[in-house]
């Protein structure tokens, strides 16, 4: 099949290389020319496990393209897909002024009959205006369908290849075969493809997205009362998760979920709600929980250093908002970042792929190490904020010897307590 991918960033150059690599010829459209000429010539713009190699082959056999003009990209495709930015809007609603705009153009520009795709997070009711927006000029017929994105970063080729589920939220038959053909090679384990409205579609893709947010800040609260209880949370995680009903993943009490999806999707949830009148009450609380467990850290903190933290040193391990990826949208490393910084104190940091993001963010207040262990000069403490999996088995001898205060604050429960015992280094972790 021919496909356009409108909107190569994480969800549209992946969408677009796993399309390709299942044999369709993809156009990847831009209006960042600078980031279309480096994918052009053969240079990706994301750090993503898998994809690079993909990429090039695809992009070598000529079954992936890329173009800033969207008339030349959408030319002869079956399928226009849109992987547009939905940010938050001043009022927490989902802005949809990419979408839409580009809808309008598609008015213009369509010559026969195309489905174009949703798969943008976008509210209920999205469908609805795209299909108006393109209406409005549109001389031929096309089928607007909802088909959201469940991807995760860091595992987003996986998830792409092997889905939970594909969901189709499609009105017209003509679109669902479509839909479901070139899907077809990607759920052949047996995993659904769930057709369903438009409607419906649009609000799996939020209740999914926020369903996650609230197992998360639910252990993060269970955490808040394992530390005032003198109970585990690791042991109570593992005690409920061991019921199926409940399931193991997603328990981790941590210092807060961040990212480009979770903080935006759950308040565009609550912002939807109060437009029909309906208050969401559990995604509030879930949202207020979070904004606490982001700096949950900082009060252990100042308390070990007596409420004195001007002029102290910290070692900072990791600043994507999770591992394997060097996005940093709403990683609780920055709010840690920021918080230090405000009380006086300097930060040396390190992680593995994300430091060029933080550097274009914040330049020179943070120093930048080459190694883990680099940062640990002179430092009064270490705070750790993305698992990322060079951090699970450190050297904890080195981090010992370097280390000017024997101190770990970690926000991510890496380290078992007695070991640290062992090594004499003082541990603050969460929820234990
Ligand atoms: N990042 C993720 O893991 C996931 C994101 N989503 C959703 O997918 C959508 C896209 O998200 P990301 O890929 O993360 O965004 P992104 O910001 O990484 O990429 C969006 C791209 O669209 C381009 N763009 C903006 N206006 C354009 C226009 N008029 N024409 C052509 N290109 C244009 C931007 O230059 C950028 O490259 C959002 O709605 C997001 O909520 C859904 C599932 C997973
Ligand atoms: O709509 C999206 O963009 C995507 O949002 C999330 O994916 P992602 O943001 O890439 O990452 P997650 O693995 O879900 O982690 C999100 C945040 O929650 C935190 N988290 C996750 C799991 C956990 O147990 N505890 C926890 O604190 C992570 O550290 C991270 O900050 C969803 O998992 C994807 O299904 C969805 O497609």
């Amino acid at each position: 099949m021919k496909i356009a991918v409108i909107g190569t960033g994480y969800v549209g150059l992946v969408s677009g290389t796993c399309f390709a690599e299942t044999g369709n010829t993809v156009t990847c459209v831009d209006i960042d020319q600078a980031k279309i000429e480096r994918l052009v010539q053969g240079e990706i713009t994301i750090y993503e496990p898998g994809l690079e190699k993909m990429f090039l082959k695809n992009l070598r056999d000529c079954r992936l393209k890329f173009t800033t003009d969207l008339k030349s990209g959408i030319q002869g495709a079956q399928i226009v897909f849109l992987a547009l930015p939905t940010p938050s809007g001043e009022d927490g609603s989902a802005d949809l002024k990419y979408v839409l705009g580009v809808a309008d153009q598609l008015g213009y520009l369509l010559e026969d009959y195309k489905v174009i795709v949703d798969k943008s997070t976008v509210p209920v009711g999205t469908a609805d205006k795209v299909r108006a927006a393109i209406a409005k000029h549109a001389k031929v017929e096309f089928d607007v369908v909802s088909n959201p994105e469940f991807l995760r970063e860091g595992v987003a080729v996986e998830d792409f290849m092997k889905p939970d589920r594909v969901v189709i939220g499609a009105s017209s038959d003509r679109a669902k075969k479509v839909m479901g053909d070139l899907y077809a090679p990607f759920v052949r384990q047996g995993n659904p493809v769930i057709y369903m409205d438009e409607k419906s579609a649009e609000l799996t893709k939020y209740a999914a997205n926020s369903f996650l947010a609230t197992k998360i800040s639910f252990m993060n609260e269970i955490a808040q009362l394992c530390e005032r209880l003198g109970a585990d949370v690791d042991m109570v995680r593992r005690g409920i998760g061991s019921d199926k009903r409940i399931g193991k993943r997603f328990l981790f009490p941590g210092i807060g979920y961040g990212g480009s999806c979770f903080p935006k999707d759950v308040q565009a949830l609550i912002k939807s709600s109060e437009e029909v009148n309906y208050d969401f009450q559990i995604l509030k609380s879930v949202e207020r929980v979070n904004e606490i467990q982001k700096t949950h850290l900082i009060p252990k903190i100042e308390a070990h250093f007596n409420h004195d933290l001007k002029g102290k040193h910290f070692a900072l391990w990791g600043l994507a908002f999770k591992p394997n990826t060097d996005d940093i949208r709403e990683a609780p490393a920055l709010y840690i970042i920021q918080s230090l910084l405000n009380s006086g104190a300097t930060i040396s940091a390190y992680d593995p792929e994300a430091m060029n993001n933080v550097k274009v963010l914040l330049g020179d207040s943070v120093k930048y190490s080459m190694n883990p262990y680099e940062t640990l000069k002179g430092a009064d403490a270490l705070i750790i904020a993305t698992e990322w999996s060079e951090f699970r088995i450190p050297d904890f001898e080195k981090i010992e010897q370097i280390l000017k205060n024997k101190v770990i604050f970690d926000g991510r429960n890496l380290y078992s307590r007695d070991d640290l015992k062992e090594f004499g280094i003082e541990y603050y972790s969460i929820g234990r």
